[in-house]
């Protein structure tokens, strides 16, 4: 597999604080990568620097061996652990405003058969992520695990090539996150998607992912914890993804 993201001797800083230092990374198209680490690690901030949400003080991002471009563009799209759907707006509104907005930067509204365009394609999305019977109807009126599964839609909409997923499921009931588990792993593998995805579940990272990455410290100065940054203390390579039938958690289930 081709590496599609490349991190060279990145560091983030906030002030003196040093929050991530040296991270080397080469991440393969198509590969699944789970990131765990404490808490404080890093891990949302490596994500946001991914996504070109903020800058890394130090190195370089590569995508595709280009720099990548310092603000988040339609080739990656996140999905956070808080819903970030829009309260006003239905099912469908929902996704379909990525698609005005990026059609109608200015008024975010389509006319004639580009609306009817997007109309398809939304509809076609929310089919994807089990949504289809539920086109028009507002947020306040689903469950968590609908709510996510409406932010994924409205993250694969612009059909990113990275998708990252930022404990996507870390509020969801058990039950819940097994059909989140299995619907991610379809929409991985359907989309040909590279997904980036931080979680506290150490179960949930070694199912879902095909690499999983632990961010820690190697140094700590206990005068002066924050000298030193977290970086890749574990790589851990897992099963490539032609060989997974499902997640494997319910394989050995
Ligand atoms: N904008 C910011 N300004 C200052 N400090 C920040 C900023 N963003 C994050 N930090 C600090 O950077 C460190 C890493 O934060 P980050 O959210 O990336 O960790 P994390 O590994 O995702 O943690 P958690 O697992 O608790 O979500 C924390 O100490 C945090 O307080």
């Amino acid at each position: 597999m081709s590496t599609l993201l490349s991190l060279r001797d990145l560091w983030v800083e906030y002030g003196d604080k040093i929050v991530l230092e040296k991270v080397d990374l080469d991440i393969a198209e198509g590969s699944f990568v789970s990131i765990i680490g404490p808490s404080g690690a890093g891990k949302s901030s490596l994500l946001r620097v991914i996504l070109g949400q903020e800058s890394p003080t130090r190195g370089t991002i590569m995508l595709d061996g280009a720099p990548l471009a310092p603000e988040c563009g339609p080739d990656r799209g996140v999905v956070f652990q808080r819903y970030s759907v829009f309260p006003h707006l239905t099912v469908l509104q929902n996704t379909m405003f990525g698609l005005e907005c990026a059609g109608s930067p200015l008024t975010a509204r389509l006319f004639g058969a580009a609306r009817a365009k997007a109309r398809a394609e939304a509809t076609a999305m929310l089919e994807a992520v089990g949504l289809g019977d539920n086109l028009h109807i507002y947020p306040a009126q689903m469950s968590g695990g609908m709510q996510q599964r409406l932010a994924i839609a409205q993250a694969l909409i612009k059909r990113p090539r990275i998708l990252l997923l930022d404990e996507p499921f870390g509020a969801l009931d058990p039950g819940i996150r097994a059909d989140m588990h299995g619907l991610i792993t379809q929409l991985w593998r359907e989309f040909g998607l590279t997904i980036i995805m931080v979680t506290h579940d150490i179960r949930e990272a070694f199912s879902l992912g095909t690499r999983v990455l632990a961010l820690d410290k190697r140094r700590h100065d206990p005068h002066a914890p924050h000298r030193f940054g977290a970086t890749a203390v574990y790589d851990l390579p897992l099963r490539p993804r032609e060989e997974e039938a499902s997640p494997r958690e319910e394989t050995a289930a």
